[in-house]
Order: structure tokens, then C-alpha cells, then sequence
């Protein structure tokens, strides 16, 4: 069986879970499998390597430089030491060498008191680009033949938006000419999360963007299965930590991922679904701390599902702008002005809806952009094109997700008369034609009792039947 494996940062982030990891991997290279690995960053590293490339703009002496140094050198070091001794020696220098690069990079920022996209793009990749030879040297230290290499040289060519970059087409050939070779002697540790445009400039994928490289080298290589380990089962009835008794899904369509992922499931970044869909490729999501668990496959087909919703998503970090005036009404072209400012101002609107009277929109957008949108949109209101804009950061998105809803009445009414019963407010209503979700804004404070509400409403604890 072709197989490509993704390990999550929750997957290795000491030596404990390394350890289960190779344990993996080594289970199905002794059953004659040919592998490529995917490898994230440990997990925080990302996060830490964001806070302290913007703050090299502002920083009074880049005392965050030295912190996040000993950081990673303790992080990754002791790590290798303890599951890789006999590589020590060779891959301590590589990674060492590598802080270093990224030290004198976060200098430049400083001194330059300048974070480009580009820049930021090569500083954050450094996560992964730390910890693919550790792993590689953790498959060796096991017997595994493994090499090491990052998301360029294994050939993932990308468009040049930084920081949100999607796979070129381009790509795939690349990819599959410099891996099929490979996983034929070795097991690649490739770093996910990075690719490069065609002049070779590094990109990154977006957040939490390595289960997105693996679907990549998956669909090039036409590979059996995708597999993601991460720390909890499979793909839940909703966030585990929001609801102790979410149950796993054992069986959910590449479209119902999608729709998960898009709105807040982080188990899975949502663009990683397509690569493998397009393929028909089954993509397993499963438990590095339970491998055992046969976790949850995700794959097309139309099969009709006894259970209407699936999962209830949940994003807390949006805001709504509502644009209003009547001046919009019958006129052609406003909404046209608002999103090219938008995409222009590289605003991704996540949700939108629009008053039958035409007299107002409502857009909710990530809530960090929130001043760059009112501050883009606002010549608009001095053309007079609307009277008025407004933001509000006090709510947040949820979503009802499953491809049962389509073509069935019912499901809408269940949802919007059990959160009135439970006294909650919905602000906006948007349900895509495919009919796969219902999504809705209400206050923050709402949010968490929405998801408990309607997960009870659905009876998503009790077993699949
Ligand atoms: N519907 C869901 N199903 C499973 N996990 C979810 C869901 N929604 C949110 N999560 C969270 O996603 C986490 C795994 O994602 P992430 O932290 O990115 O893992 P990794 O480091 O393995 O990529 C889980 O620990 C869980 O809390
Ligand atoms: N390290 C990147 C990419 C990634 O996919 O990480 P994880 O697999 O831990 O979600 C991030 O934190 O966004």
C-alpha cells in the first residue's frame, strides 16, 4: 500500500510522543508499505515563531530573540538526544546551524524594523524545517532508510499569496517525479506546512497547513490512503474540549469536512480535503496516543446517512460589519465596490448576508482584520455609496454540518426553535445551495451554550446508527 502519514504538532512534541510515532511509522514499513511523511512543527513552535516576528517591529532590544532561541535549542535538542543518540552528533549541527539562520533573520527584522510576507513566510516555516530532521533521525535510530526534505525540494509549488498559499497544479508532476524515486529505498520526512512559488520563494499554507501538504503529495503520488494522526480519535461530533461527550465520527464525506473545517473544526485545515477528493483518495484521521482505534474515514460517495446533522462547529474569533443606507437599494454594482476593496485589503468574508430590501449587508470577517476592513470600506461611505458602517466583534459563528439536511425539511426549524427555547439570540442565518450546513452569528457569550444546545438537539452523543 502507497501511504502518506501526517503527524500533527500534538503528535510530536516530546520524546514520548516521537517514540509512538516511529512506532507507527515502523509498523507499516515492516508491513511493506511505501511511505512519505509529513511532519508539523512541535507544537507551539509556530505560535512562538509568529509572536516574535512581529515583534521584532516594535521591539525595543529583541530580548524575545535569545528567549525564543533557548527555546527551540532545549525543545528540539533534548528531544534528539534521547531518541536518536547514535544521530546526535550529525543532526544537533544541522539544527543548530538552522536556529542560527533563523536568529540572524529575526535581527534583520529588528534592524530593518520591517516583517515582509515573504519574510514572515521564511520565519515561520522554520518550525517545521526544525523538526523534520529529528524525526528522520528517529526513523533511523529505529532502522527506517529516511531522508529529510522540505516542502520545495519535495516539489509543492504554490501560488504567491503569502501566509494563506494554495498548491499550483504545477506541482503535481514535480512532486511525483522527485518522490516516486524515493519512497522506493526510503521513508521521506517531508516538512509540512511550507511549499515555494515557481522563482522559489518560501510559502506557507495557512494555519494548521501540513495536513494540507500531506493531501498535496497524496493526490501527486496517488496514493491509497491519507493518514493524519493527531491527539484525539478521529473527527468529532464537535470540539472535544467544548463538549466532553462529542462522539468520533467513524464515517463523514470529503464535502461535510469541508464544511466542518471552513467553519472552525480545526482537526483539519479546509483546504486539505480537495487534493484528495479530486482523487477519490480515503483521507483517515487517528489517534497517535491510540493507534489502535480505527478512527474516522473520510471519503466521497453519496451514501445517505440515517443521521441528519453530523457536527456542530464553532468559531469564536469573527466580527460582523454591516453596511446600510438606502441609497444601496436597486443599485447595481455596490456590493461589487465592497468586495474588490476587500480583496484588495486581502479580507477573506466568510459569511454574507443581505436584507431583502437590499438596504443593508451584513459580512463577518476574521475578527483581527476588523480595522483594516472599516478603514478600506470607509471611502466608499464618503462617495456616499452607503450612509453608515458598522462593526461588531461581540459574536461569533456556529454551524450545523450534514450532507443529510439536503433536500429535507426540518432541520432549520429544529435548530432555530431549540435555540429559542434555550433563550439565545441569532443575529444572521446563511445556508449554502448545497445544503450541507446552516451557519448563524449569535453574541460570544452565546456561543458555547449554542453548541451544547444543539448537539443535545441532535442527539449527537448517542452512538451512529
Ligand atoms: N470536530 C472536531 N473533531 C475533533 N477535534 C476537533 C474538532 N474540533 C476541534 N477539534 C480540536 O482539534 C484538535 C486537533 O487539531 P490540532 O491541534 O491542529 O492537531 P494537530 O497538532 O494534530 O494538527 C483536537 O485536539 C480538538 O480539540
Ligand atoms: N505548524 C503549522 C502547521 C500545522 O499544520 O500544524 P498542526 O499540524 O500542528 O496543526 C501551524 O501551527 O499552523
Amino acid at each position: 500500500m502507497k501511504l502518506i502519514m501526517k503527524f500533527g504538532g500534538t503528535s510530536v512534541q516530546n520524546p514520548e510522543s516521537v517514540r509512538k510515532a516511529v512506532d507507527i511509522v515502523y509498523d507499516r514499513y515492516s508491513k511493506g508499505d511505501r511511505l512519505a511523511i509529513v511532519v508539523s512543527a512541535r507544537r507551539g513552535v509556530t505560535d512562538r515563531l509568529i509572536a516574535c516576528a512581529e515583534a521584532m517591529v516594535t521591539s525595543r532590544d529583541a530580548e524575545e530573540v535569545p528567549e525564543l532561541i533557548s527555546f527551540l535549542q532545549e525543545g528540539h535538542l533534548t528531544t534528539l538526544k534521547e531518541i536518536a543518540p547514535d544521530h546526535y552528533p550529525e543532526i544537533s549541527e544541522i539544527i543548530t546551524r538552522r536556529i542560527e539562520n533563523l536568529r540572524d533573520f529575526l535581527y534583520a527584522v529588528y534592524h530593518l524594523r520591517e516583517l515582509t510576507v515573504r519574510s514572515r513566510d521564511y520565519i515561520i516555516s522554520f518550525g517545521e524545517r526544525l523538526n523534520a530532521p529529528l524525526i528522520s533521525a528517529a526513523l533511523r535510530q529505529r532502522g527506517i532508510p529516511s531522508m529529510v526534505l522540505d516542502g520545495c525540494e519535495a516539489g509543492i509549488l504554490t501560488t504567491e499569496n503569502h501566509g494563506d498559499a494554495i498548491a499550483l497544479p504545477a506541482g503535481e508532476i514535480r512532486i511525483k517525479t522527485r518522490l516516486e524515486p524515493v519512497i522506493e529505498h526510503s521513508v521521506p520526512v517531508i516538512t509540512g506546512f511550507m511549499g515555494c512559488t515557481e522563482k522559489g520563494v518560501v510559502t506557507t499554507l495557512g494555519r494548521s497547513g501540513s495536513d494540507y501538504s500531506a493531501t498535496i503529495i497524496g493526490a501527486a503520488l496517488d496514493a491509497d490512503e491519507i493518514w493524519i494522526w493527531t491527539d484525539v480519535d478521529g473527527i468529532m461530533t464537535t470540539d472535544p474540549r467544548m463538549v466532553p461527550n462529542a462522539r468520533v465520527i467513524s464515517r463523514i464525506s470529503y464535502m461535510e469536512v469541508m464544511e466542518l473545517s471552513y467553519f472552525g473544526a480545526k482537526v483539519m485545515h479546509s483546504r486539505s480535503i480537495e487534493p484528495a477528493m479530486q482523487k477519490g483518495i480515503p483521507v483517515r484521521v487517528k489517534n497517535t496516543f491510540n493507534p489502535d482505534y480505527p478512527g474516522t474515514v473520510i471519503e466521497g460517495g453519496e451514501k445517505k446517512d440515517s443521521r441528519v446533522v453530523k457536527a456542530i462547529t464553532y468559531i469564536d474569533k469573527v466580527a460582523a460589519i454591516t453596511i446600510a443606507g438606502a441609497q444601496m437599494v436597486g443599485r447595481p454594482g455596490v456590493a461589487r465596490h465592497i468586495f474588490s476593496l476587500l480583496a484588495e485589503h486581502q479580507i477573506n468574508v466568510m459569511m454574507i448576508s443581505q436584507g431583502s430590501s437590499e438596504a443593508n449587508i451584513t459580512l463577518i470577517i476574521e475578527a483581527h482584520q476588523v480595522r483594516t476592513a472599516m478603514d478600506a470600506l470607509k471611502p466608499l461611505k464618503e462617495r456616499c455609496v452607503f450612509r453608515d458602517i458598522t462593526a461588531n466583534e461581540d459574536v461569533c459563528a456556529v454551524a450545523v454540518v450534514g450532507s443529510g439536511m439536503a433536500g429535507m425539511a426540518g432541520t432549520a426549524g429544529r435548530t432555530f426553535s431549540a435555540l429559542g427555547k434555550a433563550g439565545i439570540n441569532v443575529m444572521m442565518i446563511t445556508q449554502g445551495s448545497s445544503e450541507v450546513n446552516i451557519s448563524f452569528i449569535v453574541r460570544q457569550e452565546d456561543g458555547p451554550k449554542a453548541v451544547q444546545v444543539l448537539h443535545d438537539e441532535f442527539n449527537l452523543t448517542n452512538e451512529e446508527v
